[in-house]
């Protein structure tokens, strides 16, 4: 696994959408793995205009999205079907739409929705990029801590933290879904490069956990210490110095 503190979020923003742009440059059949989240709207800015300035066709690009809420629409405002279109995919018009996948968590049969979108991603993949925000609790995707390692695309609640967390998105907490389709740990670990983005102090709780080694389902991001290809890009706030690491003790 490496570690990069790249200081700012724009830094750390701009190496991720310089990874995915220069992906999708060797590679116009490249398939990607998307990430949601406000951690992730900078990135796709920069992509956007990257993607721009390069002109380049994405025609034969294929995404696959983590995850997706159980319980509001695909064109709720905040489905994440809603927030890919508007932060990333109407913006560029060469996208293929048929080679877009989130999981739809409006399905009347999510049991054979979550199986569909397993078998797609082993079709259509392996994901060359994985980018992947990480949650305050440390949960990758919605795979919330105590997911087994070996979870492919299923059914899952959210915690009550994460709720907590998300319910920014949303006028009321009571509003945010309690479930959502995720790919699991095991689906993710399937990609070729995994790319986890992390900044603001919200996250240095969660990175510090990350970054003592410990391999525990009490925290699924440490998970990706049994991938290959791993980078944790962080900025200053997430990545706490030895003082400031003394500073959270204190907290805690
Ligand atoms: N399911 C998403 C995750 O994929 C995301 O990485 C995380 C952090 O979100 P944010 O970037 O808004 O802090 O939580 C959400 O619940």
């Amino acid at each position: 696994m490496k570690v990069i503190n790249l200081g700012t979020k724009e830094e750390a923003c701009h190496y991720v959408s310089n990874e995915l742009l220069k992906q999708i440059i060797e590679n116009k059949n490249s398939v990607l793995g998307l990430a949601t989240g406000g951690t992730m709207v900078r990135v796709y800015e920069q992509l956007v205009n990257l993607i721009r300035i390069n002109e380049i066709d994405l025609s034969e690009i294929t995404t696959f999205n983590l995850d997706e809420y159980i319980g509001i629409d695909y064109d709720h405002p905040e489905s994440y079907y809603t927030y890919m279109h508007d932060v990333l995919f109407n913006h560029l018009p060469s996208w293929n739409e048929e080679r877009i996948h989130l999981p739809n968590g409006s399905s009347e049969n999510l049991q054979e929705e979550v199986i569909r979108y397993e078998k797609l991603i082993d079709e259509e993949g392996p994901i060359d990029i994985q980018i992947l925000g990480i949650g305050e609790n440390g949960h990758i995707g919605f795979n919330e801590p105590g997911t087994d390692f070996n979870s492919l695309t299923s059914v899952v609640g959210l915690t009550e933290s994460t709720i907590e967390a998300n319910s920014r998105y949303f006028e009321a907490v009571e509003e945010v879904p309690k479930e959502a389709v995720s790919m699991g740990i095991k689906s993710i670990l399937k990609a070729k490069r995994i790319i986890l983005l992390a900044y603001g102090p919200k996250k240095a709780q969660a990175i510090q956990k990350l970054l003592t080694g410990e391999v525990t389902t009490d925290l699924p991001a440490s998970a990706l210490y049994n991938h290959p290809n791993v980078e944790i890009i962080l900025d200053n706030n997430a990545y706490l110095s030895e003082t400031d690491k003394e500073k959270l003790d204190v907290i805690d």
